[in-house]
């Protein structure tokens, strides 16, 4: 096996790539026009050229040794993570920008809208759609090309794909969350779990493995993440120590670690639920909001509300801001979402729940099984479970 150190050395040692600023340019000499610019954003734009211009006229230019990619803050940090691993995150990184390519791409406007797809029971807003399924390929393709993965359970199938007998992970994923949003291009989002490929169960027949393989509970995660495509595209992930956000830049290519080691506030101010919902919902939910918005809770401020319906960019405010995001009914599911959300949260300081137990501790015992969802500040999600009557059982199917 390469190691680490050889395999950072080597993959450090790539030719540059193309900057959008001429290799000789030294932005922090022309700060006549730039002098208004917060200091820190200067130094960001100086340290992305200068790193990548070693030995030449640069060194005029501030460096700012704070600015890394995320093989480099694994390396720089000594975090514990296997060169698998860190091939593995090569390889998605990948996939997320050919993602993040596609949502923004002028061509995609008719790709969010749904296509006639039988997959289960879902209902018309459930179906697939083709930016769904083509962001489900580019996952599936760039796993299989890593040579690390041995199974990919995905949102998008109905069964998990077994992709290489040796691969030492198994890859939970919903590969585009929030799709039927991107015709108004509003944010939507990656999520992915990654597990220790189960070896005692090697033996077992392919369908078999591959199924319990990726019933894996939450709690043997070595590794989740999200993307976010939005005004930024944004990875934030974790390896079980710290969750960690890298912003994706766009004239290198680079993920850019923007924020290490994110802990969410103990309490927020901000309650994100679909409260169109607000007849359907459990008495105890009802009160718990009643209560937050008078600034009647224990936290004696009145909540404000902020739901964008698509679940990566409400859990990214809410991990940075603080409140607790929610989806009360049986809607999101623990293998592809509540699981690798979850274990962000926690590695934050933050809290996952089904509005009754830590949903790391749910063993999950169907693929696509659904759940009640409240993630967020440790504080908030403590007082709302003592309402106890949080999870919404009315559950129609709403259109939109
Ligand atoms: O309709 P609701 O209950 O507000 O659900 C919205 C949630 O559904 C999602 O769109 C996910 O639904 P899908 O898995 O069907 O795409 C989330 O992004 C969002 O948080």
């Amino acid at each position: 096996m390469q190691s680490s150190s050889a395999f950072l050395k080597h993959s450090l040692n790539f030719p540059p790539r193309l900057h959008l600023f001429p290799p000789n340019t030294c932005l922090g000499q022309r700060k006549s026009k730039m002098a208004s610019l917060p200091p820190s954003f200067l130094g960001g734009l100086n340290l992305r050229v200068s790193a990548k211009m070693s030995g030449d006229a640069s060194s005029d230019c501030n460096n700012n040794s704070g600015f890394s990619t995320l093989k480099e803050y694994v390396g720089k940090t000594g975090l514990n993570v296997s060169d698998d691993l860190l091939i593995l995150f090569d390889h998605l990184e990948y996939a997320f920008k050919r993602i993040a390519a596609l949502v923004a791409s002028p061509f995609n406007s008719t790709l969010g809208k749904n296509v006639s797809v039988a997959v289960g029971s879902d209902s018309e807003r459930d179906k697939p759609k083709p930016l769904d399924i083509v962001s489900n390929e580019i996952i599936l393709s760039c796993l299989r090309s890593s040579g690390k993965v041995a199974v990919m359970a995905s949102e998008e199938d109905d069964l998990p794909v077994w992709i290489t007998d040796d691969g030492p992970f198994a890859v939970v994923t919903d590969p585009l969350d929030g799709s039927r949003n991107i015709g108004a291009s509003i944010p939507t989002g990656t999520i992915f779990g990654i597990y220790k490929r189960l070896v005692e169960i090697d033996h077992l027949p392919v369908d078999e493995k591959a199924m319990l393989n990726s019933l894996q509970s939450g709690t043997r995660l070595v590794a989740a993440g999200y993307v976010l495509y939005s005004s930024a595209t944004i990875l934030c992930t974790s390896f079980g120590t710290g969750t960690h956000a890298f912003t994706l830049d766009r004239s290198t290519g680079d993920f850019i670690l923007t924020h290490p080691n994110i802990k969410i506030p103990p309490r927020g101010q901000i309650y994100s639920v679909n409260d169109a919902r607000y007849f359907d919902w459990p008495e105890g939910l009802r009160q718990y909001i009643d209560t937050v918005r008078q600034g009647k809770g224990k936290y004696p401020k009145k909540y404000s509300a902020r739901y964008i319906c698509s679940l990566v960019a409400d859990f990214h405010r809410t991990l940075l801001y603080g409140g607790v995001a929610m989806n009360p009914r049986d809607h999101l599911r623990l293998v592809y979402e509540a699981n690798p959300l979850s274990f962000l949260a926690e590695q934050a300081g933050g809290k996952g729940s089904d509005g009754k137990s830590k949903i790391l501790s749910i063993q999950p015992v169907k693929l696509h099984q659904r759940l009640p969802l409240f993630l967020g500040s440790p504080e908030d999600i403590d007082e709302l479970e003592s309402y106890g009557d949080v999870q919404q059982k009315v559950n129609p199917g709403y259109e939109v």
